[in-house]
């Protein structure tokens, strides 16, 4: 006998095994198809199922809300339905013909599947455990009075289901509400839905009295949906692989018996399961590129958005939103570049909360700070351990330009003591705060000063530890204040061997082919001395051939004790 025609035959008998047929919806929702799910492309794509294709938006600034149900896609599938104890086996088997895509299960959950152990042996599947008064096959009428007369003086303990007659019906969700009645939900969660779509429209609902699980009367204990790859959703019986063939074919010759049953089903996609880049794809003109990043300050993300985003600047922050929350909770854009002396940004609060005080955590380090008020870089997280990882317990630190404290917080947990300045008295307000925060108030001093200032009252006054390391981090003029160490020594004795030289570490921007050179030369111009061994690292590309630079070098003797050139009052 040939098996493929058997199993054809056999299964023509059963409309739910049968998979000729056409899938009949009767969504109350009018859904376009867009394509035809036998086409060939990998996983789920908003181009593809059912469901009108989301339009990009047109020129509207102000758009600020999503219509999310646009981003809803049905896709038909098939499915092998099985007993919940051979799933994980059959699952096995069957590897290369299941669905596999993103994050959606292979196996979908029946729901209400697990029932009590006392009911599942009744429905086992081995004849030879039944007694020989028993029925294997039970209709759900005969099961429901198998359990009536089960039934004792413990009330529902054992029989779950029965306990449903008796308790009001749960209100139902709003899902079930769309969905026409042909449908059972079986999976559900916010970001997709698997549902068996039955066959059987005019099928008696036994399920307020016997049960969900009873619904369409092929239960036989708990079950789980394995679905199959798209490519076999309206594929004939026979031409399904060879492993699910014989899967059926062997569970066929059992008759009655057989527990595996090739269903429809149904997957729903919602807005939720779309990535960031996807939505952002439907949701813009063609033609403008897609934002690629943001960078993250806490629970803030902040986008650098061009020209050509600015349409849709609130569009594409909702999207951001939804898509990185709860971690993300506001979304901020820069409106103009950093010119102010405080370093501070100019930002629009495009979508979220808007609270621009935030913590960030940067090397198990937490920094309180509010962006609207205080300079704040977390790409330049790593520049700052590289530049920490060089110093040592014995180093005394001067930050000059400490901001609300990434630099000089870090440093103090390594070095023996650090002094910290900004001009800015909201950073100092931070810093206070964090020094406290991650408690290091005994090893850092905070001043609220002028750079020049600062540096000139700090290597002249008595009290203070002999500086071994100066950060300069205001890459867009540090360099030009390096001529406040010219004579910073000039009021002792050039063969006091007591006075130590700092290294010093320096922040700068070229342009130039040989960006190195160039911050070298500007430089030995501040000091006016050639500078001779300097260590120049490249932080970043802060812009199409703009290098962000890091100069660390000995103060050379012949700055320190030579004449001052301008005078610091
Ligand atoms: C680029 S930020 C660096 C802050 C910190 N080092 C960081 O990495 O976050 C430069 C800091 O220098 C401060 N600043 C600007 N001009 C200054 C000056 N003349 N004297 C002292 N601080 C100044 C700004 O307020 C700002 O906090």
């Amino acid at each position: 006998m040939n098996p493929t025609f058997s199993l054809q035959t056999r299964l023509a008998f059963s409309p739910h095994r049968l998979l000729c047929k056409p899938f009949s919806f009767s969504s109350s929702k009018t859904l376009t198809v867009v394509a035809c799910s036998n086409s060939l492309h990998h996983g789920p794509s908003l181009r593809h199922g059912h469901g009108s294709v989301p339009e990009p938006v047109p020129n509207l600034t102000e758009q600020s809300s999503i219509d999310r149900d646009i981003f809803t896609r049905v896709f038909d599938l098939a499915a092998l339905r099985v007993p919940a104890a051979e799933c994980s086996e059959l699952e096995r088997r069957l590897r290369g013909h299941l669905l596999n895509w993103p994050r959606i299960r292979n196996v979908a959950r029946v729901s209400g599947d697990d029932v009590d152990p006392s009911i599942s042996k009744l429905l086992s599947r081995n004849p030879e455990s039944y007694s020989s008064d028993e029925e294997p096959q039970l209709s759900p009428v005969l099961h429901r009075e198998k359990l009536i007369k089960q039934f004792n003086h413990r009330g529902f303990i054992n029989f779950r289901n029965l306990a449903k007659i008796s308790r009001p019906k749960k209100k139902k969700k709003r899902y079930n509400e769309r969905n026409d009645d042909s449908t059972e939900k079986i999976e559900t969660s916010s970001v997709y839905k698997v549902e068996l779509v039955s066959e059987e429209d005019n099928a008696e609902d036994w399920s307020t009295l016997i049960g969900e699980e009873f619904k369409g009367g092929s239960w036989r204990g708990p079950t789980r949906l394995l679905l199959l790859d798209e490519r076999y959703a309206k594929t004939e019986t026979h031409m399904l692989p060879g492993a699910v063939k014989a899967l059926l074919y062997c569970e066929n010759e059992r008759g009655i018996n057989s527990l595996y049953e090739l269903v429809h089903c149904r997957l729903t996609i919602f807005y939720s399961y779309w990535q960031m880049t996807e939505l952002l794809e439907a949701l813009l003109p063609e033609d403008v590129i897609v934002p690629s990043g943001f960078e993250t300050i806490g629970h803030i993300a902040h986008l650098n958005l061009r020209e050509e985003h600015l349409p849709y600047k609130k569009l594409i922050a909702q999207v951001v939103l939804d898509k990185n929350k709860p971690k993300i909770q506001t979304v901020v854009n820069k409106t103009d570049a950093i010119e102010n002396d405080y370093r501070t940004m100019q930002l629009e609060v495009l979508a979220g909360n808007h609270s621009l005080v935030t913590t960030v955590i940067e090397n198990g380090i937490r920094f309180q700070l509010d962006l609207a008020t205080v300079y704040w870089n977390s790409r330049l997280a790593t520049e700052r351990q590289r530049l920490i990882a060089s110093f040592t317990n014995s180093d005394v630190v001067c930050d000059v330009f400490a901001g609300v404290g990434p630099i000089a917080i870090s440093a103090a947990r390594k070095a023996r003591h650090v002094y910290a300045n900004d001009l800015n008295p909201n950073a100092v307000e931070y810093i206070e705060r964090n020094i406290v925060l991650n408690k290091l108030d005994r090893k850092i001093e905070v001043f609220n000063m002028d750079g020049r200032r600062f540096v000139n009252a700090i290597f002249s006054s008595p009290q203070i530890f002999p500086i071994t390391q100066v950060v300069m981090n205001l890459p867009n003029d540090a360099a030009e204040f390096l001529d406040i160490f010219k004579g910073i020594f000039r009021n002792r004795s050039n063969d006091d061997d007591s006075c130590i030289l700092p290294k010093i570490h320096v922040y700068g921007f070229s342009k130039a082919q040989n960006p190195e050179f160039d911050f070298h030369e500007r430089i030995n111009m501040a000091l006016c001395e050639t500078v001779r061994e300097v260590e120049m690292n490249r932080v970043r590309l802060v812009a199409p051939g703009k290098w962000m630079l890091c100069a660390s070098f000995n103060l050379p003797r012949a700055v320190a004790f030579g004449k001052p050139l301008i005078k610091v009052v």
